[in-house]
């Protein structure tokens, strides 16, 4: 009974939302390009004051990552996003090509629903609301039960800012008290445009089974192989900095290391040199225990923490300075459980022969994150290239996962939602970004003459043999004259067009 009135109630706050949602986005989709600044500037600037006292509220609530790391995470999300994206065209004409005659016209979708993960709560949320805004959406989140005082949190700030700074009420909203019954209320709400699903399988595939469009991101489980040429120090370092990033919550981070038999004592004495911690096939054993349930999934109860924690409950003794577990495995699922995704500081340890061993066990490995992410350290750019055509849809290199794939430390999109492409049961392979977020519509002039078909050297083609006075004309081949377009003239009228002003 209890749960029956939680549900109606959950259920009646999604469609108020979904409602009051949709009334913000009609509105916001005649703003400005200045308008959509000064909002974003604001949003990012309130969160900024608020990056710490979000981190703290998310590591308490759920329990996953650590302060600092979250911290970053908002302030990433915010400021480095918006340095990202201020200059992007997301409104109107967005593109232009001269000699083909078309324009991209740039529309919003209308009211977006946003699903967050537990491990990454307000950065995800600060994300896929300046994305929204940019592309001229409002935005309504279902958040995760175990992460929803934090979630709603960093919405009710973003919301106010963006109000603030002249934004429709209700532009950036999130339920309060999140069940299956009120996501289940917004995944079918006619309201919503386009669902952003992160999140555990469960929820990825309730987004794409709505019925309506949807991205979704899928699980990862990332390998590091270290490469014989390459500077293990380094790259046993930066493996720990994106390990222990957060206590290994993104999705993009290392889940396992695989180095050439005639590194492995170079590279077990660096892990051992800067904090891993080598468990014997007992203590990797009674680690399985804790960070699985059945089939593989993870227990929540070890996910994103320290690796202190994680030994404590297994019964082992570490040295102080531990940052990593590691446990060798000597092959991929079925009976290799450390094979599987972690998000905890724990990492499978894997010994081959050669890339060629490497890559067959990359590929192994990635079936139980297909498409997602894979690093390699090396100064050989041929083994890079052999990998690029495997798999994953980021191939990072010389860099850690959590940096890497999220746009920190590469030229990669700031995004903390990640696409796995199709092979990973996603609509889109790269970093999102406002762009996913857009409607692109084609103003496409007339080239050819198209009022005739002409027999000509016994193949029919369309067009005048003649010349075309007056027409646009890309080749010469039909003795068209070139005439270029006035694409001055031609962008002048759609802008008025889209302005709704007379020319
Ligand atoms: C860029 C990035 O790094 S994004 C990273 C994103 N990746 C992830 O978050 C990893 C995938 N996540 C997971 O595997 C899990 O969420 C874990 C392990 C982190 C946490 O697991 P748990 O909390 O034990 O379970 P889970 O997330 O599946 O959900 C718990 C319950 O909440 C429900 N739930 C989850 N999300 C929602 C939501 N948005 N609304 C309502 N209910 C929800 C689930 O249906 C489940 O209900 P049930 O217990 O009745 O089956």
């Amino acid at each position: 009974m209890v749960k029956l009135d939680k549900d109606l109630c959950s259920i009646q706050e999604a469609r108020n939302l979904a409602e009051s949602g949709k009334k913000a986005a009609n509105e916001l989709a005649d703003f400005s390009n200045e308008q959509i600044d000064k909002i974003l500037k604001n949003m990012r600037d309130a969160i900024e004051k608020q990056a710490l006292s979000l981190a703290k509220w998310a590591v308490k609530e759920t329990g996953f990552g650590k302060v600092e790391d979250k911290a970053y995470k908002n302030h990433a999300a915010s400021t480095l996003l918006y340095e990202e994206i201020k200059d992007q065209k997301t409104i109107g004409i967005i593109d232009e090509d001269k000699v083909k005659g078309t324009l991209d016209v740039a529309e919003p979708v209308g009211l977006v629903l946003g699903i967050v993960p537990s491990t990454n709560p307000t950065s995800t949320v600060i994300f896929k609301a300046m994305i929204a805004i940019k592309s001229r959406n409002a935005i309504c989140f279902a958040p995760h039960p175990t992460a929803a005082e934090c979630t709603k949190m960093a919405a009710d700030i973003l919301n106010r800012a963006a109000i603030e700074a002249g934004a429709p009420e209700n532009v950036i909203s999130c339920v309060s008290t999140p069940t299956m019954a009120s996501t289940n209320e917004l995944l079918h709400s006619p309201h919503i445009s386009l669902i952003i699903a992160t999140g555990g399988p469960g929820m990825v595939k309730a987004a794409y089974s709505s019925g309506k469009p949807a991205i979704g991101v899928g699980a990862g489980n990332s390998p590091a192989y270290i490469e014989s040429t390459a500077d293990i120090k380094q790259a046993v370092a930066t493996i720990i900095a994106s390990k222990t990033f957060d206590n290994g919550t993104i999705c993009a981070s290392e889940q396992s290391i695989v180095c050439e038999r005639k590194n492995e004592l170079e590279v077990i004495k660096e892990f051992e040199a800067q904090g891993g911690y080598f468990m014997t096939e007992d203590e990797t054993s009674r680690v399985c225990d804790l960070l699985f349930k059945a089939g593989n999934a993870m227990n929540a109860k070890f996910v994103g923490r320290d690796a202190h924690v994680i030994a404590e409950a297994a019964g082992i003794t570490i040295p102080k300075e531990t940052k990593v577990l590691l446990g060798r495995q000597g092959g991929v699922g079925a009976g290799y459980p450390l094979s599987f995704e972690k998000l905890t500081t724990v990492l499978a340890f894997y010994v081959v022969e050669d890339w060629e061993e490497a890559c067959h066990l990359s590929i192994d490995l990635l079936q139980n994150g297909i498409g997602h992410t894979m690093s390699i350290h090396t100064n050989n750019r041929d083994i890079v290239l052999k990998f690029a055509a495997k798999p994953a849809s980021r191939i990072l290199v010389n860099t850690g996962g959590s940096q890497g794939g999220t746009g920190i430390s590469t030229g990669l999109p700031i995004s903390f939602t990640l696409g796995c492409g199709t092979s990973g049961g996603s609509s889109v392979s790269d970093n999102v970004s406002p762009k996913n977020l857009l409607n692109i519509k084609k103003v496409a002039y007339g080239l050819k003459d198209v009022t005739t078909l002409v027999e000509d050297d016994k193949s029919f083609h369309i067009g005048s043999p003649e010349p075309v006075k007056e027409k646009a004309c890309l080749t010469q081949k039909n003795n068209c004259p070139s005439k270029s377009i006035d694409m001055e003239e031609l962008t002048k009228v759609v802008r008025n067009v889209l302005m709704g002003m007379k020319d």
